[in-house]
Order: C-alpha cells, then structure tokens, then sequence
C-alpha cells in the first residue's frame, strides 16, 4: 500500500530565531537559578533580540522534564515576568527530551491552521534544583496537619510522624517501568548494535570541537544571550581528544564490551531555550526575517519494557513515516541534527538505518534508509558539546538548524531527530 501523502498545508511557519542562554553543568553556574528565572531570562533575551517589547504572541508554549510543585503553570508565570504582554497565553508541555521539539510544533502547527500569528516555543531543566518530595507517609500526615482544626488536632498529626518517613524521594535518571538508567538501557542497544568505543569518543569529539569552531566563527552570538556570568556552555571542552577520552572508565554497562563513559555521555545539565515562530505574513509586517520553515513532523514510541525495542530508538521508527510522507529519502538532506543523549545511540539509530533486516522486518521497509553523508551530521556541535537540560534540547536544535540552513542559503533541507524517555522519540523537518 502506498504511504499516504501529506497534505499541503495552507501556509507553513517560519522560523524566525531563537534564543537560549549558555548551558551549565549540574552545579555549576546556574545551581541557584530555577526553571522560572532561566525560563523568564531566556524569553526576555528573545524579545530584545526581535523588538518585543510589550507585544501580544499568539502562544507561548514551553516545559520542564524536572518541575516542583510550585511550576504547575510555569510558561505562564514566565511570560508574566518576561517583558512580553502580560496578555499573551502561555501553557506547559512535556514529552521528556522531546518537550522543546514538540512545543515548536505545537506552535507550528496552530500558526499553519491560521489560529495564531506568533508564537514562543521553548523548554527549560535544571537538575540542580531538583523537586524533592516527601514520602507518601510523610505526605498524608502533612496534610492532616494543614487541615487541622484544633491544636489537640495539630498535635496528634504530628505525633504520627515517624523518622522513617522523613528520607526525601530524589528524582532519578532512571526509567520507572525497568528501574534501568537512561544510560543503562542505550549500553544494552549500543551493545545490540555493536558500536564500538572509539566511534563514540570520535563523535563526542567531534561536537565538540564543531561546537567550539561555531561560537569562535560567531554563529552563536544571535542564539545565545549570557547569563549569570557564562557567554558559553560551560561542559565545552574542544582540547579533549579520542586519545584522552580512551583513559575514562566506562560508566553504563557491564564488563568487557562496556563503552559508554562521562566522555561519550551527555552530563546532566541546566540550561533553558526558545525559538521565535510566526506566519510569514507576520514575519514581514514586524520587519522580522525567516531563517526556515517547520514542514512537518512525527513522533513514535517503541515497546522497551517489554524487550520490544531499546529505550531511545524511537526516532527510528518515527523516520519512515515522515519520510515517506514528504517523498523524501534518508540522503535528501543537507544537515542532519540527532541529538547525542549519549554518542552510542546516534550510532545505534544510523547503524539501524543502514541495516537491510531491521528496516525490512521491523520497519517495515523493503530496503534499508540507508546510510547520511556524516560531514552534515551536528556539525556546530550538539548535546555531548552543549549539555543537556532535558526540556531545552530541542529549542537549541530547532534555532541551530534553521540558522544553518538560513546560512546556507535557499532551498536547503534539515532533519531533526530527537530521542526521550519513556521509549518516545520526535523528528522533524526544516527548509529555508
Ligand atoms: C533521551 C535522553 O536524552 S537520555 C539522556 C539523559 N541524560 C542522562 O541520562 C545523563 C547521563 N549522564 C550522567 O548520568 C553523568 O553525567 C555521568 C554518569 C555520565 C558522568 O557523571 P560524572 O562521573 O559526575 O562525570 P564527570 O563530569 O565527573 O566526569 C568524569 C570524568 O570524566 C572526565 N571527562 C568528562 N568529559 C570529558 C571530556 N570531554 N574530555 C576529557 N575528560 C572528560 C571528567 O573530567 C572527569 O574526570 P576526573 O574524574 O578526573 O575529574
């Protein structure tokens, strides 16, 4: 059966820029910043940046993979102390590393369907200040204290609190339904697919050294605004080398084949970002250029608790489809941005690609995609170089390619493939 073709939309969303401030090492730089003042900062660099001061966006949507109670309507509460209107409606959304690419095509997509004009999308994390809970027990008493009526009352409910209850519950780098770290579960595919460690040292050195030439050559001076005294990420290190990243002991995995190590890992990471879109009729009435358009998109998600798939693999599955969609091939690309949660499952995802059997008996295929031209892989460097606060990924990928493709000149096409958690990925298209 043919794949169904999509339909042309009756107008596209041009990408007008974006924003993010300097991404920081867990514990570093931002380690008393919250969501809302990195998320608040970063939407204000964008409004200086494109005049928007005081102005009404259609929408602006953005998330947090790691949010405290107190953030239950974060993007609202950072547009209210953003310098944007306070009139412009704002909502959270999550799909864990896939939130900032999923928020810009929410936004995409209600400006395509002509129900807004504008719109900010974006995504923010910070794991050093992480939400601590209290335990369930410690929960209900706390609650029975708050709605105590008298002090007998006051004083009973505190009487039940034992000391076993106090430990605090820590969030986790780890998947509820396997109790595996992220890490973990991509150690078990990149050992799937064989992918060696000096090809992963290769590619983190290669993000970084790509990363480090693109803020010397000034890409990144209108896409990042400093912030509490960085101008750069701090997790850059263009001096390491493979040579180097050999001497690190592996940190997911087990025994002989292990391979992934802090090196070839993305660090947890604070860090926030935000693309600008619009119509281009809007673009052009507020003087504003177009770097790209957002032309489709598609997300997928694999069964990984039960052995049906490794964890991040998703954005394989979810390629076909939107390729076959737009008529397009693996190779009709001129970038190619896969964010490196960690180098092993950038490997793993091409590796599956190029491989005749899985495209044909798991994807469905009749041949493989095949293999990219990897010169126009991440090539200004990506999450191993940048870091990687969870929600934010995905705006700094989204304003790096349609930069790259601006740049690049007209008529030039870029492919977004973002993995999350929960078995989940995203992929988009852009064209200048
Ligand atoms: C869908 C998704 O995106 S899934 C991804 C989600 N994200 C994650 O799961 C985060 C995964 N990362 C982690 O959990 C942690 O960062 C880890 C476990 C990989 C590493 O944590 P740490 O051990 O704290 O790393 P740390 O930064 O201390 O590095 C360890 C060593 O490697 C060295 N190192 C790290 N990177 C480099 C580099 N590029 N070049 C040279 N040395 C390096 C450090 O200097 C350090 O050396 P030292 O011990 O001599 O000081």
């Amino acid at each position: 059966m043919a794949a169904p073709t999509r339909p042309t939309p009756a107008r596209r969303a041009a990408i007008v820029g974006g924003n993010r401030i300097p991404f920081a090492r867990s514990n570093s730089a931002y380690a008393q910043a919250s969501n809302q003042d990195m998320l608040t900062a970063t939407i204000d660099g964008l409004v200086a940046r494109f005049g928007l001061q005081g102005k009404q966006l259609g929408e602006v949507v953005a998330g947090a993979v790691l949010k405290h109670a107190r953030d239950f309507n974060l993007t609202r509460e950072s547009v209210l102390g953003s310098r944007l209107s306070a009139t412009t409606p704002a909502y959270d959304v999550q799909q864990a590393c896939g939130t900032g690419l999923e928020a810009a095509i929410l936004v995409a997509n209600k400006i395509a369907l002509g129900q807004i004009e504008s719109g900010i999308a974006g995504g923010v994390d910070t794991t050093s200040d992480a939400p601590l809970a209290v335990s369930d027990d410690l929960r209900r008493v706390l609650i029975g204290l708050n709605n105590a009526k008298t002090v007998q009352d006051r004083l009973k409910a505190l009487g039940r609190i034992r000391p076993g209850m106090i430990a605090p519950e820590i969030p986790r780098n780890a998947e509820p339904r396997t109790g595996l770290a992220m890490g973990e579960h991509a150690a078990i595919t990149a050992k799937e697919w064989q992918i060696g460690r000096e090809e992963q040292d290769e590619l983190a050195v290669a993000s970084h050294r790509n990363m480090a030439a693109a803020y010397d050559r000034g890409f990144f001076d209108d896409l990042v605004t400093p912030f509490l005294g960085l101008s750069r990420d701090n997790n850059l290190r263009p001096e390491s080398s493979v040579e180097k990243l050999a001497t690190l002991k592996p940190v997911f995995g087990r025994g002989e084949g292990a391979t992934m190590t802090a090196g070839n890992s993305t660090p947890l990471t604070d860090g926030a970002s935000t693309v600008l879109l619009g119509s281009d009729e809007w673009a052009a009435e507020n003087g504003l250029p177009v770097l790209a358009h957002l032309v489709d998109a598609q997300t997928a998600a694999v069964d990984y608790v039960h052995g049906g798939e490794g964890l991040l693999m998703a954005p394989v599955y979810a390629m076909p489809v939107m390729l076959a969609r737009n008529g397009l091939s693996l190779q009709d690309f001129d970038f190619y941005e896969i964010h490196e949660a960690f180098a092993s499952t950038v490997l793993s995802s091409l590796k599956a690609w190029e491989d005749e059997d899985f495209c044909k008996t798991r994807l469905g295929l009749d041949r493989p995609l095949g293999s990219i031209d990897r010169s126009k892989l991440n090539v200004n460097g990506s999450s191993l170089a940048a870091g990687h606060p969870f929600a934010a990924t995905g705006g700094r990928i989204v304003a790096q390619l349609a930069k790259q493709l601006h740049e690049a000149g007209p008529g030039k096409r870029g492919l977004i493939s973002v993995c999350a958690a929960g078995g989940q990925g995203v992929v988009a298209i852009l064209e200048s």
